[in-house]
């Protein structure tokens, strides 16, 4: 209940007195970012979901290698794709000069991945704050193990979001993230064998059009690496065709075409392609489960001064 003050050990005002100003000095920094590069948002928002899930939402996937620290979570391949980090790194540099010492580089990243979905026209989630940064070393090993893979299906993750509370419905909702970015070639070559399961549902025009666009035939091909596919019909606002197109077919990725078809997840896909308000409704509760994900607060991590190294 967004109600409520406190939220997992968070709460929704945890910055009034040490940086009464962050929603505002976020936005005004992060706009500016997103007008340069339009496709920054979907990588922010990929972002948080690749930090939450991997030790909960720390900030660790902004840990760069030092010392005898050389494989860093950017090392797993789950982690491929994966870009615009920098940018948390640059709102932290001007937030110092405003609040020192006070905003975590974890609530920066939850603070602009919410600046992501409301500025491409999703809705503007009321986020809980107060988490802090982990100090022990990343694991690339915890995020090979912690991340879905690009084939996961309707029971893997399910199983996965209900591990974080959430229903179907919010499951399925937290998967129209998959309305704005990009999908890389090398995630869906697998849907080309028609003989596998990872190309249930798919609308022939579509594989064909995937084709074309995709033609190398090695997911470790420099150039299956380099170029990519829209995650919706308008990958730039996050908007409910992501739905639209797994009930046609169109899904880039075996699970935006599964939960189209699966009788547990088909009828959420339905509603909200049919009911904006109700989409962004499940989106924004989703969200605070996730973005709330095994968070450290209190004396149990702490706020770094530079996104990119433990203390
Ligand atoms: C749990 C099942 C999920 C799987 C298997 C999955 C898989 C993927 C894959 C393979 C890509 C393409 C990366 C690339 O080729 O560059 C991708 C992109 C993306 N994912 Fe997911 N994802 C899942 C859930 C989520 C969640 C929960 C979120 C957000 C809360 C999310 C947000 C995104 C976004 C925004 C992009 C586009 C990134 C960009 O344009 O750089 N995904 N996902
Ligand atoms: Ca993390």
């Amino acid at each position: 209940d967004q109600n409520e003050t406190n939220y997992e050990g968070l709460s929704y005002n945890y910055y009034e007195k040490t940086c009464p100003r962050l929603d505002e000095i976020v936005r005004s920094s992060i706009s500016p970012m997103f007008a340069l590069d339009p496709t920054a948002p979907a990588a922010l928002l990929r972002l948080m979901f690749h930090d939450c899930q991997v030790q909960g939402c720390d900030a660790s996937i902004l840990i760069e290698p030092s010392g005898d620290q050389q494989f860093t979570e950017l090392d797993s391949a789950k982690n491929f794709g994966i870009r615009k980090r920098e940018l948390i790194g640059s709102i932290k540099t001007s937030l110092e000069v405003e609040c020192p010492q006070q905003v975590s580089c974890s609530d920066l990243i939850i603070l602009v991945a919410r600046e992501a979905v409301a500025l491409t026209g999703g809705p503007l989630i009321a986020v809980p704050l107060g988490r802090k940064d982990s100090l022990s070393t990343p694991s690339k090993h915890v995020a090979d193990s912690e991340l879905p893979p690009s084939t996961a299906d309707v029971d893997s993750i399910l199983n996965l979001f209900a591990g974080i509370d959430m229903t179907i419905e919010e499951s399925v909702a937290i998967m129209g993230s998959h309305s704005i970015g990009v999908t890389h070639c090398n995630n869906v070559l697998s849907r080309f064998d028609n003989e596998n399961a990872t190309n249930a549902n798919m609308d022939p025009r579509f594989q064909t059009f995937l084709r074309v666009v995709c033609p190398e035939f090695s997911p470790t091909s420099k150039t299956a690496e380099a170029t990519f596919v829209p995650n919706d019909q308008t990958s730039l606002i996050f908007d409910t065709a992501y739905y639209d197109d797994s009930i046609a077919g169109r899904g880039n990725l075996r699970i935006d075409s599964e939960i189209g078809v699966d009788p547990r997840t088909r009828p959420f896909v339905e509603a909200f392609a049919a009911d904006q308000d109700r989409f962004f409704g499940s989106f924004s509760s989703a969200f605070v489960k996730l973005s709330s994900y095994k968070v450290l607060t209190g004396n149990n991590g702490v706020v770094r001064g530079v996104c990119d190294k433990v203390d």
